[in-house]
């Protein structure tokens, strides 16, 4: 893609979450934010999330007259009298500044693929580009410590400077009851779309837990895996990894394909299970140290079956992302994925944050794939 219109006039939208993190959003807004967009010329307007899901629906029922406005802002007339006509651009850059964590980003990227779905807004004619400038005033802030961001000053400076990277999205799929597929089975349905992490097992219970302990900021994500290791559960349930399939080998250090069939089958019970498209989930917890951010796989770490000193020995060694020497740890990478938990099982998925209850038996499983569609894929962050 080349370099995209955009406007001096149309103003850079930030979106504060003041629950995010230790609530210091309105401090970092007042004290780094503002004086540095007002020495840079740079308009702004501040929307501030007023409960749960609010920057999802703000974006849902807004996003198409931000894109009207942003359209005429950058609309000319060509020609003069009888000859005159209205040039529209064919892409346009909206940018997008986020005072939160991943949850927010996670929130207004939804609201704006829902908001657009189908439409006219968003066609091989017309399609724009979102810039995402996260400042880190979340908890984990994954995307942020994945992108090497050290601080507040430092995303700002990084927004300034304007150069951004694709950021590459999942999908993650149920059955639809109702629809059926050409042979009568099942038809996949996009449920959400995810850009940090997806988790079954042990880390899913962890988020699910860490939120009564929200007041110790990062601290709640330690505090909630010490309670679940110490009552440790192992999770039912079978992975098929689609397509090409790479995986880490750990004596030469590099990713090798995984096997010769178009299929690898994880059998679980599985402790730790996590498919993620960022390095860094928090400052020092580096689970899959070899994804990114932008490019067109999603990173796998499975481990299955293990005891407390193996969990705890692997947690050790994720500050470095040493744990993927460890035998017990098997790491992926692959763009198509399926969970399915046995029949008689109900289980719980972790989506960037939010839950998916998971039923049992194949109507219950879930896929996850890498988007290629152009007109999903249209974000990007500065970095
Ligand atoms: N005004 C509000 N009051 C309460 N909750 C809010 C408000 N605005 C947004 N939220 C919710 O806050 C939750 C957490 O937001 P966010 O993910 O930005 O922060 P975090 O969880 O601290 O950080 P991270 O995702 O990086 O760990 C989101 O689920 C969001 O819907």
């Amino acid at each position: 893609m080349g370099i995209l219109p955009t406007s001096d006039r149309f103003p850079l939208l930030i979106v504060l979450n003041p629950h995010s993190g230790l609530k210091q959003g309105h401090h970092v807004l007042e004290t780094i934010v503002k004086p540095a967009l007002s020495q840079a010329n740079q308009p702004f307007r501040v929307i501030e999330s007023t409960a749960q899901g609010h920057a999802q629906s703000y974006f849902f029922d807004n996003i198409k007259p931000i894109l009207i406005d942003l359209v005429q802002s950058l609309s000319s007339v060509q020609g003069t009298g009888d000859h005159a006509s209205i040039q529209h651009p064919t892409s346009a850059k909206l940018q997008i500044m986020v005072l939160g964590g991943d949850g927010t980003v996670h929130e207004i990227a939804n609201g704006i693929l829902r908001g657009l779905e189908g439409s006219e807004f968003i066609s091989d004619q017309f399609r724009p580009r979102v810039e995402f400038s996260v400042i880190p005033t979340g908890t984990g802030n994954a995307l942020s410590t994945s992108l090497g961001v050290q601080s507040a000053q430092d995303a700002v400076d990084r927004f300034l400077k304007g150069h951004s990277v694709p950021l590459q999205l999942m999908s993650v799929s149920t059955l639809d009851p109702v629809a059926k597929g050409p042979e009568g089975e099942g038809q996949w349905k996009v449920h959400v779309y995810t850009m940090v992490v997806n988790s079954f097992g042990l880390h899913c219970a962890t988020v699910y837990d860490s939120e009564e302990f929200r007041h110790l900021g990062n601290d709640r994500f330690r505090q909630a895996a010490m309670k679940n290791i110490e009552h440790l559960k192992q999770y039912p349930a079978t992975v098929t990894l689609k397509g090409t399939v790479q995986q880490y080998d750990r004596s030469t250090q590099s990713f090798v394909k995984a096997s010769t069939t178009s299929m690898t089958t994880l059998s679980g019970p599985f402790t730790y299970f996590l498919i993620t498209k960022q390095a860094s989930l928090e400052p020092g917890f580096t689970p899959t140290p070899r994804a990114s951010t932008s490019d067109e796989w999603m990173d796998v770490l499975a481990v299955t079956n293990v005891g407390q000193a193996e969990i705890m020995e692997m947690f050790g060694a994720t500050a470095t992302g040493e744990h993927i020497q460890q035998e017990k740890v098997q790491y992926f990478k692959t763009k198509i994925l399926e969970l399915e938990i046995p029949a008689e099982e109900q289980g719980r998925l972790c989506i960037d944050g939010e839950f998916l209850t998971l039923q049992g038996g194949p109507q219950g499983k879930v896929r996850f794939e890498v988007v290629e569609d152009p007109n999903i894929q249209i974000f990007g962050v500065y970095a």
